[in-house]
C-alpha cells in the first residue's frame, strides 16, 4: 500500500502535503511518466514552475490520474511559480493564466515568487527566460518584490490560485514583506539539505508562522544542470558511512536518512526523481524517526554551501544570498 503523507496546516487554514515531487528538469515524456508514476506510489505535492517549461507535462499527468478516478483534483496539491521576467504587476495576471492553461487546471493550490529579483521583461517565449548580459549576468529591472506581491495578493483574492508564497527570500526579504503585505506568504521554498540546513531560516519562518519548502533536497546527487552548472555542489551526505550506517539500523537508503532529516527539521522536501524506485523510496520515510544523536550526525555536514548558488544575478539590489540566512 501507498504510503500516507502527512499534512501541515498553512497559515491560511489550508493543507499541505509535507512531501512533494521536484520536478526541475523533468520535460517532455519523462515528466508525464515520472508524475503519473508519484501519483500511483501516494504523492498528492507536485512542485513545477514556468521557467521548468514543464507546466504542460505534469498538467497532463495530473489530468490523466483524475480521469483514471485515482485522484480527485482536490486530493492533489500543485505548486508552480512566477518566472523573474514577469515580476511587472501588469505582466504577473498574464504569467499565472499561462501557467493555468499549461496546467489545464481551473486553479493553482500554491503560487509563489520564485526569486525576489525582478529581471527586464523580454517577451513570454522559452527561449527569453534566460536571456544574459555580454557579461554573463542577469538583465535586470528595478519592480520592487512588494509591487509583484501585490498582484499576488489579487489572484490568491480572485481565486484563481488557492496560496501565495515566496522562494530564494532571505530574512530582510521577509520581515519586508511582512511590514507591508495584506496576505502573509504560507512559504518560503529554499535550498536545504544537510550541506545547507538552514535552521536559522526555519526559526524564523516558524515565529511568522511560514512554512519551508525543502528544494535541491538531496544536493542534486549526479544531476548536470545547464542553469548552474555542478560547481558550487557540496559533499554529499549520501555517500557519507555515517549516513549509510544510519540507513542500515533503520533498514533505509542514505536518501530515505537525509529525507527524513528534513522532515524532522520541520521542513517540507521536494526531491525530484524519474525513476520508480527512487519516487518509491523517497516517499517511504513516514515509518521511523531519527534520534537527537542521529540528528546531530546529520548537522555536522552543514557548511551554508549552496548547490543553487544563482550567482549570475548576484549584482542585483534584491540577491537574497549577500546575508547567511
Ligand atoms: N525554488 C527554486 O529556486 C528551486 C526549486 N527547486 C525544486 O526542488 C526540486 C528538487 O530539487 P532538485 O534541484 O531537483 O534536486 P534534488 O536534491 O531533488 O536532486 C535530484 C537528483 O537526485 C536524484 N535522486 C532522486 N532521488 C534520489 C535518491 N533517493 N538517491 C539518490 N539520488 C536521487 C535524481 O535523479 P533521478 O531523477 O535519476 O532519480 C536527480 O538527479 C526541483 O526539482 C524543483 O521542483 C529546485 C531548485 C531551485
Ligand atoms: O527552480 C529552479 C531550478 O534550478 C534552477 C537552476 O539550477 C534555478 O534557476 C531555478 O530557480
Amino acid at each position: 500500500m501507498a504510503p500516507t503523507v502527512p499534512s501541515v496546516r498553512l497559515n491560511n487554514g489550508l493543507e499541505m502535503p509535507v512531501l512533494g515531487l521536484g520536478t526541475y528538469m523533468a520535460t517532455e515524456e519523462e515528466g508525464v511518466a515520472a508524475v503519473k508514476m508519484a501519483i500511483d506510489e501516494g504523492y498528492r505535492h507536485i512542485d513545477t514552475a514556468y521557467f521548468y517549461q514543464n507546466e504542460n507535462q505534469v498538467g497532463q499527468a495530473v489530468r490523466a490520474k483524475i480521469a483514471e478516478g485515482v485522484i480527485k483534483r482536490e486530493d492533489v496539491f500543485i505548486v508552480t511559480k512566477v518566472w523573474n521576467t514577469f515580476h511587472a504587476p501588469e505582466h504577473v495576471e498574464q504569467a499565472c493564466q499561462r501557467s493555468l492553461d499549461n496546467l489545464g487546471l481551473d486553479y493553482i493550490d500554491l503560487y509563489l515568487i520564485h526569486w525576489p529579483m525582478g529581471w527586464k521583461f523580454a517577451g513570454w517565449t522559452a527561449d527569453d527566460l534566460l536571456r544574459m548580459n555580454a557579461d554573463g549576468k542577469s538583465i535586470d529591472s528595478d519592480v520592487d518584490y512588494l509591487d509583484t506581491w501585490k498582484a499576488m495578493e489579487k489572484l490568491a483574492k480572485s481565486g484563481k490560485v488557492k496560496s501565495i508564497g515566496v522562494s530564494n527570500f532571505n530574512s530582510e526579504q521577509l520581515t519586508r514583506l511582512l511590514a507591508n503585505c495584506e496576505i502573509k506568504p504560507v512559504t518560503n521554498q529554499i535550498e536545504v539539505n544537510p550541506g545547507i540546513n538552514q535552521r536559522k531560516m526555519i526559526e524564523f519562518c516558524r515565529k511568522h508562522d511560514i512554512v519551508v519548502t525543502a528544494y535541491s533536497p538531496l544536493g542534486r546527487p549526479n544531476m548536470d544542470d545547464p542553469v548552474v552548472g555542478n560547481a558550487g555542489i557540496p559533499k554529499h551526505a549520501l555517500d557519507d558511512p555515517r549516513v549509510v550506517a544510519i540507513g542500515k539500523k533503520y533498514g533505509k537508503s542514505p536518501g530515505q536518512i537525509v529525507l527524513r532529516y528534513l522532515i524532522e527539521l520541520g521542513t517540507l522536501p521536494i526531491p525530484k526523481s524519474s525513476k520508480l524506485e527512487r519516487i518509491r523510496q523517497n516517499i517511504d520515510i513516514f515509518d521511523f524517526k531519527l534520534t537527537e544523536e542521529e540528528i546531530k550526525v546529520m548537522d555536522q555536514f552543514n557548511t551554508g554551501c549552496r548547490t543553487v548558488p544563482f550567482n549570475f544575478s548576484s549584482e542585483h539590489k534584491y540577491f537574497p544570498f549577500k546575508l547567511e540566512y
